[in-house]
């Protein structure tokens, strides 16, 4: 019997995933005349048995996108937001095992952090967001398995002295000046995947490990004396990867951002490491893994894509 529900053609379907991105919610929860707010962007992304809708048309199989977004809402009311992890837990969950044909879900979270406005008086309602890092998340379920890296990005942070940079390769096209007291800038990207993978582990304590991990991480960047942006990035990974159990693997995508001394000496005046150019671009981009010795490297290389 020939199957007609894929076309007799040199041409096959590769890997596929459907959803609704970005479904931006905003969750309040009131306790008395205090209130807390999560704020969140959440991206579903859905595979299995979807061969159907590809080869033929037929939408038999196919949870409508429209829907995924339906369930993001009301699951925000129905089970609130505890941490951007516990809720992309609670939604791979369900779309894996409330649908025969989705097979894999994959969960992907930016959380924006809100302040509270402190007044005098009863009133717990302002907030100003937060202008630092966006936290991030990502679940990614199977039916059997869990994985989830957690995150952040424009974490923006300042060292200025303690970095040198010098005994580098020279070629004829090298005109950097060797460093000895510099300023060492970055927008922190990193993400980190942590060693619960079973419902029969106990789950970590999301929250308590997020701010944990940035700490380790601020603290290693502001204690090492740093000889190249590299060798900081490792101290900020092996930090994080020695001080907390649940995590396995750390990666980091740090833009170098240089800060150029000032030539004054048109002025008739010394820059003794005082003035600086700050450059947007070009930056330098260092990139790493760190990873506990034995564990496999899972994050993919290119931080953009997660
Ligand atoms: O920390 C640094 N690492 C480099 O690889 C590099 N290259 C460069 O020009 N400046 C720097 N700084």
């Amino acid at each position: 019997m020939t199957d007609t529900s894929r076309p007799a053609r040199p041409v096959i379907l590769g890997q596929n995933q459907y959803g609704k991105a970005e479904n931006r919610v905003v969750r309040i929860t009131r306790d008395g005349a205090t209130h807390h707010i999560k704020d969140l962007n959440v991206s579903v992304s859905l595979s299995g048995a979807m061969d159907d809708v590809h080869y033929s048309g037929s939408n038999a199989s196919v949870l409508p996108t429209d829907t995924t977004k339906n369930t993001v809402y009301a699951f925000a009311k129905e089970h609130g937001i505890e941490s951007a992890e516990q809720f992309g837990i609670h939604l791979a969950r369900h779309f894996v095992t409330s649908q025969e044909p989705i097979h894999r879900a994959r969960i992907r979270i930016e959380e924006y952090t809100w302040e509270r406005i402190e007044v005098p008086g009863e009133a717990r309602h302002s907030f100003v967001r937060k202008g630092q890092e966006t936290r991030l998340a990502q679940i990614t379920y199977d039916g059997s398995s869990w994985e989830v890296v957690s995150g952040l990005k424009d974490l923006t942070v300042l060292n200025s002295t303690d970095s040198e940079f010098w005994g580098y390769v020279k070629d004829k096209y090298t005109t950097l000046p060797e460093a000895y007291d510099r300023i060492l800038a970055t927008d922190v990207s990193g993400r980190w995947r942590f060693n619960w993978t079973d419902d029969a582990q106990e789950m970590p304590d999301w929250d308590a490990s997020y701010e944990q991990t940035k700490q380790h991480m601020l603290r290693a960047f502001a204690e090492t004396y740093s000889l190249s942006l590299q060798q900081t990035l490792y101290q900020m990974g092996s930090r994080i990867i020695e001080n907390r159990d649940e995590i396995d693997e750390v990666r980091f995508s740090l833009p170098n951002k240089h800060h150029f001394l000032v030539d004054l000496e048109p002025f008739g005046l010394k820059n003794d490491n005082e003035v600086y150019f700050a450059a947007d671009r070009p930056y330098g981009l260092i990139e790493a893994t760190v990873l506990r010795d034995g564990r496999e490297a899972r994050i993919p290389a290119d931080l953009t894509t997660l």
